[in-house]
């Protein structure tokens, strides 16, 4: 029967990638998108913004949304802290079944919480179920119509704090048109566009940080 596009993938980690090594599977992940088949993984030039804004907030608490494969979950809780936490949500089960064993395979699962389900259900039950405060950095990458409700909606539950940090993917391609609007016209926010390309391709993407002010 047909393998799927994250079979493939995580087919490619547990080929050339080590395991507990987390900086081996991102490799391996990009050197198979770039060279076998595209697949929409924030990337290896996203990746590196990504990586310099998860280094400068040092943050204790990520939420992710959107897990897909992994590939940005497992990028991000390699450069975490000893006890920091990352809490990452994912609708499609199947996504969620091959984001476990690439987490697994590169041995963070003491790090991260994947949670199935839909960001607009979930957000509200994070403090109660999943003991959370609030955030110190939110990696917007699911659906790009949910970037500002959901941000909306973690305002409202109080899930951000005088400093919380949003970083949002695909800000150009897809796109996140209302989000962008929102952000940058916001007093509560301050944003910056950080230009890049869509994964693996020289169509033109980026990431927005947004910092919320209280
Ligand atoms: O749709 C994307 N991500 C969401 C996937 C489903 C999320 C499900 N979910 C998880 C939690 N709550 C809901 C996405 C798409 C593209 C893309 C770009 C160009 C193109 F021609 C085709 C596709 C590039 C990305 O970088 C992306 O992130
Ligand atoms: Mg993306």
């Amino acid at each position: 029967t047909q393998s799927t596009r994250p079979q493939r993938i995580l087919g490619a980690v547990q080929q050339n990638a080590t395991r507990g090594d987390p900086r081996s599977v991102v490799r391996a992940i990009d050197q198979y998108c770039r060279n076998q088949e595209w697949a929409m993984n924030v990337g290896d030039e996203k990746g590196c913004i990504l990586d310099s804004v998860v280094s400068e907030v040092n943050p204790a608490t990520v939420l992710e949304l959107g897990t897909y494969c992994g590939y940005s979950t497992v990028r991000i809780a390699s450069l975490l802290p000893p006890h920091a936490k990352l809490i990452t949500l994912e609708f499609n089960p199947e996504f969620a079944v091959i984001a476990r064993q690439v987490i697994a395979w590169a041995g963070l699962e003491d790090k991260i919480q994947l949670v199935e389900g839909a960001s607009g259900d979930l957000i509200p039950k994070m403090k109660e179920q999943f003991g959370v405060e609030t955030f110190d950095l939110v990696f917007l990458d699911h659906w790009k119509d949910r970037y500002l409700p959901d941000t909306k909606l973690m305002e409202e539950c109080g899930l951000l704090r005088k400093g919380s940090v949003l970083l949002a993917d695909n800000v150009i391609c897809p796109g996140t048109p209302e989000y962008l609007e929102f952000v940058r016209s916001s007093p509560r926010y301050e944003s910056q566009y950080f230009k890049s390309h869509l994964e693996y391709t020289k169509v033109e993407d980026g990431l927005e940080k947004s910092v919320f002010l209280g």
